[in-house]
């Protein structure tokens, strides 16, 4: 029974049809109505279906064992005979339900699983995956994998300011959907340029000191979401990485990139300084004289240095880049998500406060470089095409 592509629509109508409570299969009004018969063919279809997960096929077991024998009364499994033991679990959880309930509730619980399972073959998979309303990323779900992806190939996923509250609004999504995790990525040569430069050129009447105001509450929420994200995040970092894109890549839980990448931070050429906590994160991972090679010094490093000093995860050839990368995560995200999500609380939790600490202090100091004269000659140099990284 192979896992489908589907939309999140879809999904959730699968998701709402199998909220059917261990221990509370509720008698419904056709109880003591499913005859014989009708159990006999839930019981032909049951074998038709795609699977339906172990949590599910548990709950069928419970109940064709008390519609057909009663009341669990075998002796417990041992501890160490897993299988028989959740198994006998899942019946003794059914109490004295009595057989004919049992029998309903088995033809209900197999009816919406037909159901949901006939709308997510009628799914036209490659169109409907991609999730709407998203205008600067693709944000797609397959195999229990929420992927965003930058996409303005043509601008180097430079990220502007719809990209920064559009990337928000999708980890937001991401962690409340029932993906186990989540990848964020970029399309075309570029994995990101960072900041579109051009995102301090739109300057309110209220004046410049308004502009950074209201980038820096934009900047401040943005890695706040990156701290605060429950799930596993994985970076795959397709190609060169600038500014921004580089110095979240510490609040990531992974980071694999490809042969063909770099990474830049070239704050001091741009009359700024760090943000993305990396102003803790990156000597807490590469060690204080690394961190300041690459922070102060706008060091560029390839990904092959950027493994060896404990950023990246692992580098990949480019040419297998995608392949590889798609098929570990395909297998990660097959692992228990409750688990891997308790993991990561258990790993990060104890630094989130510090973390929220550090992002609004690196803010406080980035608002006035903005509003330095560095930095606006280094912004009108790039603008007007004087100065390239
Ligand atoms: C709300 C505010 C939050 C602020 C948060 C602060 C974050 C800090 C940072 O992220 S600092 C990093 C900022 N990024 C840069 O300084 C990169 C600037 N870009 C470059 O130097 C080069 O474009 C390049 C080296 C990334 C790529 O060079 P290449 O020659 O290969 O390509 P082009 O320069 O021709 O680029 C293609 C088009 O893309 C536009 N572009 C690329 N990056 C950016 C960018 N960061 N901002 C704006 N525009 C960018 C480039 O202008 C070209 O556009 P065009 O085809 O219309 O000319």
């Amino acid at each position: 029974m192979a896992h489908t592509k589907r939309t999140l629509c879809v999904r959730n109508q699968k998701r709402r049809s199998l909220q059917v409570p261990a221990l509370q299969l509720h008698v419904s009004k056709t109880a003591m109505r499913a005859s014989q018969k009708d159990f006999e063919s839930a019981l032909s279809q049951v074998k038709l279906l795609k699977d339906p997960g172990n949590e599910v096929k548990l709950k069928l077991y419970a109940l064709y064992k008390q519609a057909t024998e009663g009341p669990c009364n075998t002796p417990k499994p041992g501890v160490f005979d897993l299988i028989n033991k959740a198994k006998w679990d899942a019946w003794n959880a059914l109490g004295s339900l009595p057989k004919e309930t049992a029998r309903q509730n088995y033809v209900d619980l197999v009816s919406g699983l037909s159901s949901s399972s006939d709308s997510s073959s009628q799914v036209k998979p490659e169109a409907d995956r991609k999730q709407p309303g998203y205008e600067t990323l693709v944000v797609t779900y397959e195999d229990s994998i929420t992927k965003i992806m930058m996409n303005r190939p043509a601008k180097k996923n430079a990220v502007t300011t719809q990209m920064y509250n559009e990337i928000m609004l999708a980890l937001k999504a991401a962690s409340k959907d029932d993906s186990a995790i989540t990848v964020l990525t970029g399309n075309g040569d570029y994995y990101s340029s960072g900041n579109d430069l051009t995102n301090f050129t739109d300057i309110p009447p209220e004046g410049i000191e308004e502009k950074a105001k209201s980038g820096a509450i934009l900047l401040r929420d943005f890695v706040d979401c990156f701290i605060d994200f429950p799930k596993p995040l994985i970076a795959a970092v397709n190609g060169p990485a600038v500014g921004i894109s580089v110095t979240i890549l510490g609040l990531f839980d992974t980071v694999y990139a490809s042969s063909r990448a770099t990474f830049h931070t070239p704050f001091s050429h741009l009359g700024q300084s760090p943000e993305g906590c990396s102003s803790y994160t990156f000597p807490k991972i590469m060690g204080p004289a690394k961190a300041a090679e690459m922070l102060i010094f706008g060091k560029k490093i390839t990904a092959a240095e950027a493994c060896a000093q404990g950023l990246v995860t692992e580098v990949f050839p480019d040419s297998t880049f995608q392949k590889e990368v798609w098929t570990r995560l395909k297998a990660y995200s097959k692992l228990p998500p409750n688990a891997m999500r308790i993991s990561k609380q258990v790993i990060r939790n104890r630094e989130k406060e510090k973390l929220h600490a550090i992002n609004a202090e690196e803010i406080r100091v980035l608002q006035e470089r903005w509003l330095s004269d560095e930095c606006t000659n280094a912004v009108m140099n790039f603008l007007t095409r004087k100065a390239k990284l």
